[in-house]
Parts: structure tokens; sequence; C-alpha cells
């Protein structure tokens, strides 16, 4: 029982380590948020050939976030940085309506390699916007194999009120062309995933908002699911 109750206790207020891959198109936003993250720059980026991971602490979650470069050619090696990670950001820039559909297909990928391969693995998506425009908006998901309905449906009940205020916050961005947060979760097909808890959160890279609310989400849900016995971190193999 006293041990039962430490963990639980542990589960809420102790330090806990997450571990997270960033996948996404080229020029997605995804170096740009790690180093946001990392360091509250935004730093002159190039396209990233590899990867670059860092730690970002954030309450009492140390997030080790493993960007990972999205041009075609390195499409193909995703799926091994998504083996043994407790959830994935996947970063689409709304301004890209003409690759939603490639962006669609390579989610896709992965998502069926994680659903062969692992039953532990969870996806959370970001979406950004370019850099023409101030206001900017997110889209984020993350599939968890293991939910029970009822956190799928508390995942569908967080997504709706989500979407009122992002609906509100990204109206003058719609209007430069920006796809919205409903847009990109068709576009991704999101609302086809099964029992995958998933998130959407606006972001802007540039100004850093929305990452931590996307962050604070994360580590909640991953709590949330610790804490219910879910266990997901696996040994990693980098
Ligand atoms: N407006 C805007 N521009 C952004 C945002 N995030 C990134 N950018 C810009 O988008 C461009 C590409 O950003 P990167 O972070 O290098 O993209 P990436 O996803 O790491 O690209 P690869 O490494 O090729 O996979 C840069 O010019 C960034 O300044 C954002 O949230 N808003
Ligand atoms: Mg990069």
């Amino acid at each position: 029982m006293g041990q039962a109750f430490r963990k639980l206790f542990d589960t809420f207020f102790g330090n806990t380590e997450m571990r997270v891959v960033m996948l996404g198109l080229d020029a997605a936003g995804k170096t740009t948020i790690l180093y946001k993250l990392h360091i509250g720059e935004v730093l002159s980026t190039v396209p990233t050939i590899g990867f670059n991971v860092e730690k970002v602490q954030y309450k009492n979650v140390v997030f080790t976030v493993w960007d990972v470069g999205g041009q075609e050619k390195l499409r193909p090696l995703w799926r091994h940085y998504f083996n043994n990670t407790d959830g994935l950001i996947y970063v689409v820039d709304s301004l890209d309506r003409e690759r939603i559909g490639k962006a669609k297909a390579e989610f896709q990928v992965v998502y069926s390699e994680s659903v062969k391969d692992q039953d532990n693995s969870k996806t959370l998506l970001v979406r950004k916007d370019s850099s023409e425009l101030d206001a900017e908006l997110g889209c984020l998901a993350i599939p968890a194999r293991k939910l029970t309905c009822f956190l799928c449906d508390a995942s569908c009940l967080l997504l709706a009120e989500e979407f009122l205020a992002l609906r509100l916050w990204t109206l003058e961005t719609c209007k430069k062309g920006a796809m919205t947060p409903m847009e990109v979760c068709e576009g991704l097909g999101l609302f086809e995933l099964k029992n995958r808890k998933w998130h959407i959160q606006g972001t802007c890279a540039l100004r850093g908002d929305g990452l931590y609310e996307g962050l604070d989400w994360l580590s909640g849900t991953l709590k949330e699911m610790r804490a219910a016995g879910y266990s997901s971190v696996g040994t990693s193999s980098f």
C-alpha cells in the first residue's frame, strides 16, 4: 500500500523522464522548436542531416527531444527513431497546403510502423505557420495504443475545447491562407487514428507561443498514463 502510494506520488510530483521524437517534412520548423525550447532562442537553422538531440526541462519533466531531419531521403530512417519513445511531435507548416498530403502519407508510414512494432508508443503532432505570419497555429496529436476508451473520450473532449479557443485565436491567420487546426487534422487523417490519444496545439516557434502548452499537455498525459499503470519508456537504441 505504502509503495503504491509512493509510486503514485512520484508519478505526479517526482522528476519524470520522457523521450520524445520530433518528425515532420523538411522546413516544417522542428529544429527551430528544439532550440527555442532548449535555449529559449530562435537560431538560424540549416536543413538537418541526421538529427539533433537536446534535453528540455519543463516543470518536473525532463524531455529528451530528438529532432530528425525531414528531407525526403532521410524519411525512411524516421521509424528507427520512433521506436522506444514516449511520444512523437509531428510538425506541420500550416501554410504548406500543397504538402499536407505528403505530410499525411509520411505520418501514416510512421503510424503504421508504430502499430506493427510497438505496443507503447504515442504520437504528438504540432503544426506551425510560416514566417510571413504573425499569428501562428499548431496541430498536435498523441496516439497511445494502450489507452482505454475512457481516455479516448477524454482526449476528444479536450480537443473540442482546444478547437473553440484555437478557432478564435486563428481567425486572422486563416485569412492569410494558413490551414485551420481542423483542416490540418483532416489533412493528416488524425480522426481516423484508432486507440491513440492525441491533441492539437497552436505554436509559433519564433515567438515560442504554444510550445510549453504542448509540453504541458504531453507531460500531463504521460503522468496520467503512468499512474494508470502504463509504462512507456523503453531502452533507447541510441
Ligand atoms: N513563421 C514561422 N517560421 C518558422 C517557424 N518555425 C520555423 N520557422 C522557419 O522555418 C524555416 C525552417 O525551419 P527549421 O527549423 O530549420 O525546419 P526543420 O523542420 O528542422 O527542417 P529539416 O531540418 O530540413 O527537417 C526556418 O526559416 C525557420 O525560421 C514558426 O513557428 N513560424
Ligand atoms: Mg532541422
